[in-house]
Protein backbone atom coordinates (compact mmCIF):
# COMPACT_ATOMS: atom_id res chain seq x y z
CA UNK A 1 0.00 0.00 0.00
CA UNK A 2 0.93 3.39 -0.69
CA UNK A 3 2.47 4.67 2.36
CA UNK A 4 1.49 8.48 1.86
CA UNK A 5 -2.24 7.18 1.08
CA UNK A 6 -4.19 8.60 4.41
CA UNK A 7 -7.73 7.99 3.45
CA UNK A 8 -9.43 5.84 1.29
CA UNK A 9 -13.00 4.14 0.54
CA UNK A 10 -16.20 4.47 -1.33
CA UNK A 11 -18.07 7.70 -2.26
CA UNK A 12 -21.67 5.92 -1.81
CA UNK A 13 -19.81 5.59 1.69
CA UNK A 14 -18.64 8.73 2.80
CA UNK A 15 -19.98 11.47 0.21
CA UNK A 16 -17.12 14.09 -1.29
CA UNK A 17 -18.94 16.65 0.97
CA UNK A 18 -18.08 14.35 4.02
CA UNK A 19 -14.60 14.11 2.94
CA UNK A 20 -13.84 17.72 2.51
CA UNK A 21 -15.24 18.23 6.07
CA UNK A 22 -12.73 15.49 7.37
CA UNK A 23 -9.73 16.82 5.71
CA UNK A 24 -10.37 20.06 6.87
CA UNK A 25 -10.74 19.38 10.79
CA UNK A 26 -7.90 17.32 10.41
CA UNK A 27 -5.81 20.11 8.99
CA UNK A 28 -4.62 17.80 6.11
CA UNK A 29 -1.81 18.95 3.00
CA UNK A 30 -2.21 17.02 0.11
CA UNK A 31 -4.56 15.74 -2.52
CA UNK A 32 -7.74 13.69 -3.25
CA UNK A 33 -8.11 11.94 -5.98
CA UNK A 34 -12.01 10.59 -7.30
CA UNK A 35 -12.08 7.45 -9.82
CA UNK A 36 -15.69 7.42 -11.19
CA UNK A 37 -16.24 4.58 -14.05
CA UNK A 38 -18.13 6.80 -15.93
CA UNK A 39 -15.56 9.30 -15.79
CA UNK A 40 -12.50 9.34 -18.10
CA UNK A 41 -10.30 10.46 -16.09
CA UNK A 42 -10.02 10.62 -12.71
CA UNK A 43 -10.35 14.21 -10.78
CA UNK A 44 -8.23 15.87 -8.65
CA UNK A 45 -8.36 18.21 -5.46
CA UNK A 46 -5.80 19.93 -3.87
CA UNK A 47 -5.54 20.42 0.08
CA UNK A 48 -3.19 22.96 2.25
CA UNK A 49 -3.67 22.50 5.93
CA UNK A 50 -7.62 21.34 5.04
CA UNK A 51 -8.79 24.16 2.80
CA UNK A 52 -8.75 23.30 -1.12
CA UNK A 53 -6.99 25.79 -3.20
CA UNK A 54 -7.67 24.01 -6.40
CA UNK A 55 -9.36 21.45 -8.29
CA UNK A 56 -9.34 19.46 -11.53
CA UNK A 57 -11.83 17.72 -13.51
CA UNK A 58 -11.14 17.05 -17.17
CA UNK A 59 -10.60 20.18 -18.45
CA UNK A 60 -12.31 22.39 -15.60
CA UNK A 61 -10.56 23.92 -12.94
CA UNK A 62 -10.86 26.04 -9.94
CA UNK A 63 -13.76 26.03 -8.25
CA UNK A 64 -16.14 24.76 -11.31
CA UNK A 65 -13.80 21.51 -11.05
CA UNK A 66 -14.29 21.57 -7.43
CA UNK A 67 -18.43 21.69 -7.67
CA UNK A 68 -18.49 19.66 -11.19
CA UNK A 69 -17.08 16.67 -8.42
CA UNK A 70 -19.92 16.84 -6.20
CA UNK A 71 -21.59 14.66 -9.34
CA UNK A 72 -19.57 12.04 -8.56
CA UNK A 73 -21.87 9.99 -6.16
CA UNK A 74 -20.26 6.87 -6.69
CA UNK A 75 -16.96 5.94 -7.33
CA UNK A 76 -14.09 5.36 -4.76
CA UNK A 77 -11.78 8.09 -3.26
CA UNK A 78 -7.84 8.29 -2.08
CA UNK A 79 -6.03 10.78 -0.40
CA UNK A 80 -2.23 10.91 0.12
CA UNK A 81 -0.26 13.20 1.92
CA UNK A 82 2.16 15.51 0.10
CA UNK A 83 3.46 18.96 -0.67
CA UNK A 84 1.12 20.72 -2.96
CA UNK A 85 2.70 23.33 -5.91
CA UNK A 86 -0.56 23.99 -7.45
CA UNK A 87 -1.57 27.87 -7.76
CA UNK A 88 -4.34 28.95 -5.38
CA UNK A 89 -7.16 28.97 -7.49
CA UNK A 90 -9.83 28.65 -4.79
CA UNK A 91 -10.15 31.38 -1.94
CA UNK A 92 -13.85 30.14 -0.63
CA UNK A 93 -14.24 28.99 2.70
CA UNK A 94 -14.07 25.22 2.69
CA UNK A 95 -17.75 24.96 4.53
CA UNK A 96 -19.36 27.47 2.08
CA UNK A 97 -17.84 25.10 -0.75
CA UNK A 98 -19.52 22.38 0.90
CA UNK A 99 -23.19 24.16 1.57
CA UNK A 100 -23.06 25.39 -2.01
CA UNK A 101 -21.84 21.74 -3.71
CA UNK A 102 -24.91 20.37 -2.19
CA UNK A 103 -26.89 23.22 -2.99
CA UNK A 104 -26.06 22.79 -6.52
CA UNK A 105 -26.47 19.16 -6.53
CA UNK A 106 -29.93 18.85 -5.03
CA UNK A 107 -31.20 21.92 -7.44
CA UNK A 108 -29.92 19.51 -10.57
CA UNK A 109 -27.05 22.05 -11.39
CA UNK A 110 -24.66 19.99 -11.00
CA UNK A 111 -24.47 16.63 -13.55
CA UNK A 112 -24.46 13.40 -11.46
CA UNK A 113 -22.20 10.89 -13.49
CA UNK A 114 -23.25 7.89 -13.73
CA UNK A 115 -25.07 5.24 -16.63
CA UNK A 116 -26.83 6.92 -19.14
CA UNK A 117 -30.12 5.44 -18.07
CA UNK A 118 -31.82 8.43 -16.29
CA UNK A 119 -32.44 6.37 -13.33
CA UNK A 120 -29.31 6.23 -11.25
CA UNK A 121 -29.30 2.10 -10.86
CA UNK A 122 -25.05 2.06 -10.33
CA UNK A 123 -25.13 4.57 -7.65
CA UNK A 124 -28.31 2.11 -6.12
CA UNK A 125 -26.28 -0.90 -6.84
CA UNK A 126 -23.22 0.27 -5.63
CA UNK A 127 -24.35 1.81 -2.52
CA UNK A 128 -26.75 -1.56 -2.02
CA UNK A 129 -23.89 -3.50 -2.36
CA UNK A 130 -21.33 -1.82 -0.57
CA UNK A 131 -23.77 -2.29 3.13
CA UNK A 132 -23.45 -6.14 2.01
CA UNK A 133 -20.28 -8.03 3.71
CA UNK A 134 -17.57 -8.78 0.84
CA UNK A 135 -17.29 -12.60 0.71
CA UNK A 136 -13.94 -13.88 0.90
CA UNK A 137 -12.65 -17.48 0.22
CA UNK A 138 -9.95 -19.54 1.67
CA UNK A 139 -6.27 -18.31 1.21
CA UNK A 140 -5.28 -18.92 -2.45
CA UNK A 141 -3.29 -21.62 -3.86
CA UNK A 142 -0.99 -20.98 -6.04
CA UNK A 143 -0.85 -24.45 -7.69
CA UNK A 144 -3.70 -23.97 -10.63
CA UNK A 145 -2.97 -20.28 -11.49
CA UNK A 146 -1.89 -20.27 -14.57
CA UNK A 147 -1.62 -16.39 -14.78
CA UNK A 148 -2.30 -13.04 -13.62
CA UNK A 149 -4.95 -10.82 -14.66
CA UNK A 150 -5.77 -7.07 -13.95
CA UNK A 151 -8.72 -5.70 -14.26
CA UNK A 152 -9.96 -1.45 -13.61
CA UNK A 153 -12.61 -0.21 -11.63
CA UNK A 154 -15.85 -0.48 -13.67
CA UNK A 155 -14.54 -3.47 -15.68
CA UNK A 156 -16.30 -6.18 -16.54
CA UNK A 157 -14.99 -9.45 -16.05
CA UNK A 158 -17.89 -11.47 -17.57
CA UNK A 159 -20.63 -10.58 -18.88
CA UNK A 160 -24.28 -12.05 -18.15
CA UNK A 161 -25.45 -14.14 -21.35
CA UNK A 162 -21.95 -14.83 -22.90
CA UNK A 163 -20.21 -17.75 -23.21
CA UNK A 164 -16.98 -18.40 -21.14
CA UNK A 165 -14.55 -21.09 -19.84
CA UNK A 166 -12.01 -19.71 -17.79
CA UNK A 167 -12.71 -19.48 -14.22
CA UNK A 168 -10.33 -17.13 -11.78
CA UNK A 169 -9.24 -16.45 -8.00
CA UNK A 170 -9.05 -12.50 -6.99
CA UNK A 171 -5.63 -12.51 -5.90
CA UNK A 172 -6.65 -8.85 -4.46
CA UNK A 173 -9.44 -6.72 -4.77
CA UNK A 174 -13.41 -6.49 -4.75
CA UNK A 175 -15.79 -7.28 -7.49
CA UNK A 176 -19.68 -6.94 -7.72
CA UNK A 177 -21.73 -9.70 -9.08
CA UNK A 178 -24.82 -8.68 -11.06
CA UNK A 179 -28.07 -9.54 -13.03
CA UNK A 180 -29.20 -7.06 -15.37
CA UNK A 181 -32.66 -6.60 -16.40
CA UNK A 182 -33.41 -4.20 -19.31
CA UNK A 183 -29.72 -2.87 -18.60
CA UNK A 184 -30.52 -2.18 -15.34
CA UNK A 185 -28.53 -3.73 -13.28
CA UNK A 186 -29.76 -5.64 -10.03
CA UNK A 187 -27.10 -6.21 -7.24
CA UNK A 188 -26.80 -10.14 -5.96
CA UNK A 189 -23.14 -10.31 -4.22
CA UNK A 190 -19.82 -8.66 -3.55
CA UNK A 191 -17.08 -10.92 -3.44
CA UNK A 192 -13.28 -10.60 -2.74
CA UNK A 193 -9.74 -12.00 -2.05
CA UNK A 194 -9.43 -15.98 -2.62
CA UNK A 195 -13.38 -16.62 -4.25
CA UNK A 196 -13.89 -17.19 -7.54
CA UNK A 197 -15.28 -15.84 -10.73
CA UNK A 198 -17.01 -18.21 -12.64
CA UNK A 199 -18.45 -21.24 -11.96
CA UNK A 200 -17.74 -25.03 -12.01
CA UNK A 201 -19.89 -25.42 -15.20
CA UNK A 202 -17.31 -23.43 -16.91
CA UNK A 203 -14.52 -25.80 -16.78
CA UNK A 204 -17.03 -28.34 -17.30
CA UNK A 205 -19.25 -27.32 -20.40
CA UNK A 206 -18.59 -26.98 -23.47
CA UNK A 207 -20.37 -23.00 -24.11
CA UNK A 208 -20.83 -22.30 -20.80
CA UNK A 209 -23.05 -19.52 -20.17
CA UNK A 210 -22.24 -17.06 -17.87
CA UNK A 211 -24.99 -16.40 -15.12
CA UNK A 212 -24.48 -13.22 -14.29
CA UNK A 213 -22.08 -10.15 -14.90
CA UNK A 214 -18.97 -9.34 -12.65
CA UNK A 215 -17.91 -5.85 -12.32
CA UNK A 216 -14.56 -4.81 -11.07
CA UNK A 217 -14.75 -2.10 -7.61
CA UNK A 218 -11.38 -0.45 -7.85
CA UNK A 219 -8.72 -2.00 -8.96
CA UNK A 220 -8.58 -5.97 -9.32
CA UNK A 221 -5.99 -9.03 -9.59
CA UNK A 222 -7.25 -12.48 -10.69
CA UNK A 223 -5.59 -15.17 -11.22
CA UNK A 224 -6.53 -17.57 -14.11
CA UNK A 225 -6.79 -20.98 -13.00
CA UNK A 226 -5.61 -23.94 -15.02
CA UNK A 227 -9.68 -24.96 -16.05
CA UNK A 228 -7.81 -28.21 -18.07
CA UNK A 229 -5.86 -30.07 -14.55
CA UNK A 230 -9.51 -28.42 -12.48
CA UNK A 231 -11.72 -30.78 -15.41
CA UNK A 232 -9.58 -33.54 -15.55
CA UNK A 233 -9.65 -33.93 -11.61
CA UNK A 234 -13.50 -33.01 -11.90
CA UNK A 235 -13.92 -36.55 -14.54
CA UNK A 236 -11.67 -38.65 -11.90
CA UNK A 237 -14.26 -38.24 -9.58
CA UNK A 238 -17.00 -40.87 -8.61
CA UNK A 239 -20.55 -40.21 -10.68
CA UNK A 240 -22.17 -40.31 -7.05
CA UNK A 241 -19.68 -37.01 -5.97
CA UNK A 242 -19.73 -35.21 -9.83
CA UNK A 243 -23.61 -35.20 -9.14
CA UNK A 244 -23.38 -33.36 -5.94
CA UNK A 245 -20.99 -31.03 -7.21
CA UNK A 246 -23.87 -30.20 -10.28
CA UNK A 247 -26.62 -29.99 -7.64
CA UNK A 248 -24.83 -27.70 -5.79
CA UNK A 249 -23.99 -25.83 -8.98
CA UNK A 250 -27.53 -25.68 -9.88
CA UNK A 251 -28.45 -24.28 -6.32
CA UNK A 252 -26.08 -20.96 -6.86
CA UNK A 253 -27.57 -20.25 -9.90
CA UNK A 254 -31.17 -20.96 -9.24
CA UNK A 255 -30.46 -18.35 -5.67
CA UNK A 256 -28.41 -16.15 -8.07
CA UNK A 257 -32.24 -15.85 -10.25
CA UNK A 258 -34.66 -16.37 -7.22
CA UNK A 259 -33.03 -12.37 -6.12
CA UNK A 260 -34.18 -11.18 -9.52
CA UNK A 261 -37.31 -13.04 -9.63
CA UNK A 262 -38.30 -11.66 -6.22
CA UNK A 263 -36.91 -8.65 -6.91
CA UNK A 264 -39.56 -8.50 -9.77
CA UNK A 265 -42.53 -9.65 -7.67
CA UNK A 266 -42.57 -13.04 -9.69
CA UNK A 267 -42.73 -15.56 -7.01
CA UNK A 268 -45.67 -17.22 -5.27
CA UNK A 269 -44.20 -19.94 -2.66
CA UNK A 270 -47.51 -20.65 -1.22
CA UNK A 271 -48.24 -21.75 -4.70
CA UNK A 272 -45.51 -23.53 -5.47
CA UNK A 273 -46.19 -25.43 -2.09
CA UNK A 274 -50.04 -26.89 -2.80
CA UNK A 275 -49.71 -30.25 -2.82
CA UNK A 276 -46.65 -30.96 -1.36
CA UNK A 277 -45.91 -32.81 1.85
CA UNK A 278 -42.87 -31.83 4.88
CA UNK A 279 -39.75 -34.21 4.08
CA UNK A 280 -37.80 -32.13 6.24
CA UNK A 281 -38.64 -30.05 8.56
CA UNK A 282 -36.63 -26.62 8.81
CA UNK A 283 -34.84 -27.05 12.45
CA UNK A 284 -34.82 -30.34 12.71
CA UNK A 285 -31.68 -31.33 14.51
CA UNK A 286 -32.17 -35.07 14.36
CA UNK A 287 -31.78 -35.11 10.24
CA UNK A 288 -28.20 -36.60 9.79
CA UNK A 289 -29.38 -38.36 6.17
CA UNK A 290 -28.27 -37.37 2.72
CA UNK A 291 -30.92 -38.14 -0.15
CA UNK A 292 -31.29 -38.18 -3.53
CA UNK A 293 -34.54 -37.11 -5.80
CA UNK A 294 -35.48 -40.26 -8.02
CA UNK A 295 -38.99 -38.91 -9.31
CA UNK A 296 -41.05 -36.10 -9.20
CA UNK A 297 -39.81 -32.60 -7.50
CA UNK A 298 -39.21 -30.80 -4.36
CA UNK A 299 -38.37 -27.64 -2.51
CA UNK A 300 -35.86 -25.75 -0.47
CA UNK A 301 -38.09 -23.51 1.14
CA UNK A 302 -36.91 -21.18 4.09
CA UNK A 303 -39.09 -20.58 6.72
CA UNK A 304 -39.76 -17.10 7.51
CA UNK A 305 -41.26 -14.53 9.85
CA UNK A 306 -42.48 -13.18 6.77
CA UNK A 307 -43.91 -16.75 5.32
CA UNK A 308 -42.26 -19.41 3.75
CA UNK A 309 -39.71 -18.06 0.33
CA UNK A 310 -39.06 -20.18 -1.80
CA UNK A 311 -35.04 -21.01 -2.62
CA UNK A 312 -34.52 -23.52 -4.98
CA UNK A 313 -36.31 -26.38 -6.63
CA UNK A 314 -34.59 -29.73 -6.69
CA UNK A 315 -35.09 -32.55 -9.55
CA UNK A 316 -34.32 -35.68 -10.30
CA UNK A 317 -30.20 -35.97 -9.61
CA UNK A 318 -30.79 -33.33 -7.02
CA UNK A 319 -29.43 -33.86 -3.60
CA UNK A 320 -30.93 -32.76 0.19
CA UNK A 321 -30.70 -33.28 3.42
CA UNK A 322 -27.51 -33.43 5.84
CA UNK A 323 -24.09 -32.20 4.04
CA UNK A 324 -21.63 -33.33 6.86
CA UNK A 325 -19.17 -31.36 5.33
CA UNK A 326 -20.41 -28.61 3.83
CA UNK A 327 -22.10 -25.64 5.60
CA UNK A 328 -25.27 -24.53 3.16
CA UNK A 329 -27.32 -22.95 5.47
CA UNK A 330 -30.02 -24.78 4.16
CA UNK A 331 -31.58 -27.86 5.04
CA UNK A 332 -32.04 -29.28 8.08
CA UNK A 333 -31.16 -25.93 10.04
CA UNK A 334 -31.82 -23.47 7.97
CA UNK A 335 -34.86 -24.83 5.55
CA UNK A 336 -37.24 -27.21 5.11
CA UNK A 337 -38.09 -29.33 1.97
CA UNK A 338 -41.12 -30.11 0.40
CA UNK A 339 -41.90 -32.62 -1.33
CA UNK A 340 -44.16 -33.20 -4.75
CA UNK A 341 -47.33 -36.22 -4.11
CA UNK A 342 -45.89 -38.64 -6.52
CA UNK A 343 -41.84 -38.08 -5.38
CA UNK A 344 -39.40 -40.62 -4.93
CA UNK A 345 -36.13 -40.47 -3.15
CA UNK A 346 -33.48 -42.66 -1.79
CA UNK A 347 -30.31 -42.37 0.77
CA UNK A 348 -26.90 -41.43 -0.04
CA UNK A 349 -24.20 -42.62 1.69
CA UNK A 350 -22.75 -39.16 3.05
CA UNK A 351 -19.48 -41.11 4.59
CA UNK A 352 -18.08 -41.72 0.86
CA UNK A 353 -18.82 -38.22 -0.31
CA UNK A 354 -17.10 -36.56 2.62
CA UNK A 355 -13.85 -39.37 1.94
CA UNK A 356 -13.91 -37.91 -2.02
CA UNK A 357 -14.16 -34.14 -0.53
CA UNK A 358 -11.05 -35.10 1.92
CA UNK A 359 -8.78 -36.18 -1.26
CA UNK A 360 -9.33 -33.08 -3.21
CA UNK A 361 -6.97 -30.78 -4.37
CA UNK A 362 -6.83 -27.57 -2.45
CA UNK A 363 -7.97 -25.29 -5.40
CA UNK A 364 -10.80 -27.99 -5.64
CA UNK A 365 -11.90 -27.89 -2.56
CA UNK A 366 -11.85 -24.09 -2.00
CA UNK A 367 -13.84 -23.98 -5.06
CA UNK A 368 -16.32 -26.02 -3.52
CA UNK A 369 -15.98 -24.46 -0.06
CA UNK A 370 -16.41 -20.65 -1.58
CA UNK A 371 -20.02 -22.46 -3.51
CA UNK A 372 -21.49 -23.26 -0.51
CA UNK A 373 -20.06 -19.89 1.10
CA UNK A 374 -22.20 -18.27 -2.01
CA UNK A 375 -24.85 -20.82 -1.99
CA UNK A 376 -25.26 -19.62 2.33
CA UNK A 377 -25.01 -15.90 2.13
CA UNK A 378 -27.19 -15.41 -1.58
CA UNK A 379 -30.08 -18.05 0.45
CA UNK A 380 -29.52 -15.00 3.29
CA UNK A 381 -29.82 -12.32 0.76
CA UNK A 382 -33.25 -13.72 -0.68
CA UNK A 383 -34.86 -13.78 2.29
CA UNK A 384 -33.90 -10.54 3.28
CA UNK A 385 -34.72 -8.67 -0.07
CA UNK A 386 -38.61 -10.93 0.34
CA UNK A 387 -38.31 -9.79 4.17
CA UNK A 388 -37.40 -6.29 3.14
CA UNK A 389 -39.97 -5.81 0.24
CA UNK A 390 -43.23 -7.50 1.96
CA UNK A 391 -42.33 -4.64 5.09
CA UNK A 392 -42.25 -1.88 2.53
CA UNK A 393 -45.46 -3.56 0.83
CA UNK A 394 -47.03 -3.37 4.25
CA UNK A 395 -45.83 0.42 4.60
CA UNK A 396 -47.54 1.64 1.44
CA UNK A 397 -50.82 0.02 2.48
CA UNK A 398 -51.39 1.65 6.15
CA UNK A 399 -50.31 4.70 4.29
CA UNK A 400 -52.98 3.78 2.11
CA UNK A 401 -55.09 3.26 5.27
CA UNK A 402 -54.22 6.18 7.21
CA UNK A 403 -55.34 8.10 3.97
CA UNK A 404 -58.83 7.07 2.99
N1 LIG B 1 -24.88 -15.89 -5.88
C1 LIG B 1 -23.60 -15.79 -6.25
N2 LIG B 1 -22.62 -15.76 -5.33
C2 LIG B 1 -21.32 -15.65 -5.69
N3 LIG B 1 -20.91 -15.59 -6.98
C3 LIG B 1 -21.86 -15.63 -7.92
C4 LIG B 1 -23.24 -15.74 -7.62
N4 LIG B 1 -23.93 -15.75 -8.78
C5 LIG B 1 -23.02 -15.66 -9.77
N5 LIG B 1 -21.77 -15.59 -9.26
C6 LIG B 1 -20.50 -15.51 -9.98
O1 LIG B 1 -20.71 -14.77 -11.17
C7 LIG B 1 -20.22 -15.56 -12.23
C8 LIG B 1 -20.83 -15.32 -13.58
O2 LIG B 1 -20.28 -16.25 -14.50
P1 LIG B 1 -20.41 -17.81 -14.19
O3 LIG B 1 -21.84 -18.21 -14.31
O4 LIG B 1 -19.40 -18.58 -14.94
O5 LIG B 1 -19.96 -17.91 -12.64
C9 LIG B 1 -20.56 -16.99 -11.78
C10 LIG B 1 -20.08 -16.92 -10.38
O6 LIG B 1 -18.67 -17.01 -10.30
Amino acid sequence: MNERMVLSGSLGFLSLGDIVQLLGSSGSTGVLRLINRYAPEPGFIYFIEGNPINAQNGDLEGLDALYSLFGWVNGSFEFTREAIMSDKRITKSRMGIILEGMKLLDDGLIKKIGPATGHDSTAELKQTLSKTAIVKGPLVDYMYVVDEEDFFDGERIVEEGKHGSWIWVILEGVVDIVKEVDSVPIPIIRVGDGSFIGSMASFLLQGHIRTATAIAVGNVQLGVLDSQRLAQEYAALSLDFRTFLTSLDKRMKQLTDRIVEYHEGKIHTDEILKDTKVLIRQSSSEEKQLYVVKQGRAAVVRETKSGPVLLCHLYKGDFFGNVPFLHLGHEPEGASIYGSENIKIAKIEAVSLQKEYNRLSTTFKNIVDNMATSISVTADLVCSSVISKNSETKVTSNEREEKT
